[in-house]
C-alpha cells in the first residue's frame, strides 16, 4: 500500500510539558485508523498538527511521495487534508451554504456545486435542514453537516475529532452509521475517539498515544498487520 504522509519525528511541547515525541510514523493511502489514549494525551493536539491549525517540531514530513515542511504548511496539503473539529464552527448562513462553502472556495461552476451538496446532504441525512440556521442545529445535526461539508472536498486524509463525543441515543446512532461508509471511499481516516463502537470498526488500524509515544494496536479483525508505525 502506497504511503500518503511519512514523518520521521514529530515533537509537541507547551512550554517546558513535553506532550509527544513520536519517531517515526506513517500513513497508508486509503486506511482507517483510530487514534486512542487516555484524556489529554494529545490525541486532538497531534490532530490539528497534520492540519496545519497548530505548530510542532517535525523533520522529515513526506506528502504524497514529496518531502515538505509544514512550517509553513503546504498549500497541498491544505487543499488535501480536511479536519472536523468535536464541536463543528459554521457559517450563520444556511446548513446548504456550509456544506458548499469549500468547493466554492475552489471555484466549482454552481450547477455542479448545488447537485454535490443535494447528495452530501441526503447522504448524511441533513437535506431537510438545508434552509436551516446552523446555530440552531442540534450537536448531532452539526456532526453530520460537518461530516457532509469535509464528504464534498474529497480529501485524500480526513481527521476527525471525537465525532460521537458528546452525543447519544439516535444522533450517536446516526454519525456511527455514517463513519464506515466514509472509510469506503479510498480517503485516510484517522479518527481521534473513545468511542468503543468506533474503535471496534472492521479493518481499522488502532494506533494510540501513550506516555508521549504513539504504539500501534493490531488491527480489527485479525487482519494482517500494517505498516502504520514503522
Ligand atoms: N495551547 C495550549 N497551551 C498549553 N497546553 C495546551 C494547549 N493546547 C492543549 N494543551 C494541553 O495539551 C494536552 C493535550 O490536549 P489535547 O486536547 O490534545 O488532548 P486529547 O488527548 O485530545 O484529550 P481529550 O481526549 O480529553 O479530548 C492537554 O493537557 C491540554 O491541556
Amino acid at each position: 500500500m502506497t504511503v500518503l504522509l511519512r514523518i520521521a519525528r514529530l515533537h509537541k511541547q507547551f512550554g517546558d510539558r513535553i506532550l509527544f515525541d513520536i519517531a517515526p510514523f506513517s500513513l497508508d493511502a486509503g486506511r482507517a485508523y483510530v487514534l486512542t489514549g487516555v484524556n489529554g494525551c494529545g490525541k486532538s493536539t497531534l490532530l490539528r498538527i497534520l492540519a496545519g491549525l497548530e505548530l510542532a517540531g517535525t523533520s522529515g514530513v513526506e506528502f504524497a511521495g514529496e518531502p515538505v515542511q509544514l512550517d509553513p504548511y503546504p498549500a497541498a496539503m491544505r487543499a488535501a487534508i480536511v479536519y472536523v473539529h468535536q464541536h463543528p464552527v459554521m457559517f450563520s448562513t444556511s446548513v446548504a451554504d456550509n456544506v458548499g462553502y469549500g468547493l466554492k472556495v475552489r471555484g466549482t461552476p454552481n450547477a455542479k456545486l448545488a447537485r454535490i451538496v443535494d447528495d452530501a446532504m441526503e447522504w448524511a441525512g441533513v437535506s431537510h435542514l438545508r434552509g436551516s440556521d446552523p446555530a440552531r442545529l442540534s450537536g448531532g445535526e452539526k456532526q453530520r453537516v460537518a461530516l457532509a461539508r469535509a464528504k464534498v472536498l474529497e480529501p485524500k486524509l480526513l481527521l476527525l475529532d471525537e465525532p460521537t463525543s458528546n452525543l447519544d441515543g439516535a444522533a450517536r446512532e446516526q454519525v456511527l452509521a455514517l463513519i464506515p461508509q466514509l472509510l469506503e471511499g479510498g480517503t485516510t481516516v484517522v479518527m481521534a475517539c473513545h468511542d468503543r463502537d468506533l474503535i471496534g470498526l472492521p479493518g481499522v488500524v488502532r494506533i494510540k498515544l501513550r506516555d508521549g509515544r504513539l504504539e500501534r494496536r493490531n488491527t480489527n479483525r485479525g487482519e494482517p498487520p500494517l505498516s502504520l508505525v514503522t
